[in-house]
């Protein structure tokens, strides 16, 4: 991974490293297949703070030095590290920090001083901060600090460096996808902004979503500062419209109680042909209502892909037959899932083959109420073996029900941002 360095504003620099597509799951989980960029920040006042890790450093100081070289700074001259956040694909370099110099203090949150020590055994020259606590690093320049807990974990802050208005909430307000030369919004094309928001919503949704509530209070903490820059720990920095991403984030937020966008996701799995026989009609008549389809089959798609969709669906349509008295488990497996991400209120439908017993609509019903989803569901079409014209029939009025539906609980949605 190579580390690329460039200025953010008058003594702020950006130094991140990319994970190429692909080259590794997310948490162990969540594919990337754009990649992932990782990004830390120097400011430079009289003093020198480093705020979140240089992960993708190769742990060699000769390569530190010479990215900090670009900068004008020795990285021996780093007197303040800042840990936003103690996930360790931002906080994993200081083990190896510590070779450059093990005299540097750390700051971080209340909650995050109990991490130091459990994750890289650091007990010594701690400095916890809180909302409203600020450091002086001399030449005008004072970082003021805010409470963000649960985005991500519960010992997160942002830091906001007060004279040029640069936020570095970690993972707050990140974007999957990795980086070129151009970090800057102020430096993409329409499209690659676009791109960036999809990749942010595939963030969001894999990463945040079971966070909607601290994010939405994170968001109100944010809304109170002068920002100008918003300067996350992954993904693009917001230079020229900081409030996109924040009003971006507002609305997938919102979407744990509030309808979504006009389109539905539909998930199918099938093992011998028969429930999938029905997929195709019921595409084409919620698609007949001029509303968009994200169609995963199981377990085929990633579970991140299935999640990126949902999350902006108003609609859910679940494709799947009875396998031994339950549900066709890879489809199990994906709403358990995607209860647990907070993917709530949606509209609904369930449709599947079965051959003697029947079984899957039961134990749909049961994971339903466990996780308290409030998915709205039409009546489930469930047919014997092949389905009949009928089946197809009523799959297909359904199909158009849930998008008039979706079409409809949009236009009434209040307006987020
Ligand atoms: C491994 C396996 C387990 C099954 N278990 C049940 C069952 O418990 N109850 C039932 O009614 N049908 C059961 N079936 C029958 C299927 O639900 C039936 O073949 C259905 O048409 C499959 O639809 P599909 O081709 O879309 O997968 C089972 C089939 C298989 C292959």
């Amino acid at each position: 991974m190579g580390m690329n360095v460039t200025e953010v504003t008058d003594g702020i620099f950006r130094l991140s490293a990319n994970a190429e597509p692909n080259s590794l799951l997310f948490e162990g989980i969540w594919p990337i297949p754009n990649g992932v960029s990782m990004n830390s920040y120097i400011v430079k006042g009289e003093k020198v703070a480093i705020v979140d890790g240089v992960c993708g450093w190769d742990g060699v100081p000769e390569t530190l030095f010479e990215q900090f070289d670009q900068m004008g700074i020795k990285a021996e001259d780093i007197d303040y590290v800042i840990v936003n956040h103690h996930e360790p694909d931002h906080s994993g370099w200081l083990e190896d920090f510590k070779k450059i110099r093990d005299d540097f203090q750390i700051i971080t949150s209340v909650k995050g001083e109990p991490l130091l020590e459990a994750f890289y055994e650091i007990t010594n020259d701690v400095r916890t901060v809180k909302t409203g606590d600020s450091l002086d690093l001399g030449d005008g320049r004072v970082l003021a600090f805010a409470d963000i807990p649960n985005v991500h974990w519960p010992e997160t802050m942002a830091t906001f460096d007060t004279k040029s208005g640069t936020l570095m909430p970690c993972d707050a307000f990140g974007s999957f996808g990795a980086i070129s030369d151009a970090p800057y919004d102020d430096q993409l094309s329409r499209e690659e902004i676009d791109f960036f928001e999809h990749e942010a919503v595939r963030y969001y949704s894999n990463i945040v979503a079971a966070f909607c509530l601290p994010v939405k209070k994170a968001i109100k903490a944010v809304e109170e500062l002068p920002v100008k820059i918003i300067a996350p720990g992954h993904g693009i920095v917001w230079r020229k419209d900081p409030w996109k991403i924040v009003n971006d984030y507002k609305r997938y937020a919102s979407y744990d109680k509030n309808p979504a966008k006009e389109e539905v996701t539909v998930l199918w799995g099938s093992m011998y042909g028969m429930t999938e026989k029905a997929v195709k009609p019921l595409v084409e008549a919620i698609e007949a209502e001029g509303v968009k389809v994200h169609v995963h089959r199981l377990p085929e798609s990633p579970l991140g892909d299935v999640l990126t969709s949902a999350w902006t669906s108003t609609g859910i349509v679940m494709g799947m037959p009875t396998y031994e008295y339950k549900m066709f488990p890879p489809m199990f497996a994906a709403l358990d899932e995607l209860a647990k991400k907070k993917v709530k209120n949606r509209k609904a439908f369930r449709f599947g083959s079965y051959g003697w017993s029947g079984g899957a609509q039961k134990e749909l019903d049961e994971l339903m109420a466990k996780h308290k989803t409030g998915w709205d569901f039409l009546e489930t079409v469930e047919f014997k073996g092949a389905p009949g014209k009928e089946d197809i029939e009523l799959i297909r009025q359904r199909g158009t029900e849930l998008a008039r539906e979706v079409k409809r609980m949009v236009a009434e949605a209040p307006a987020i941002a």
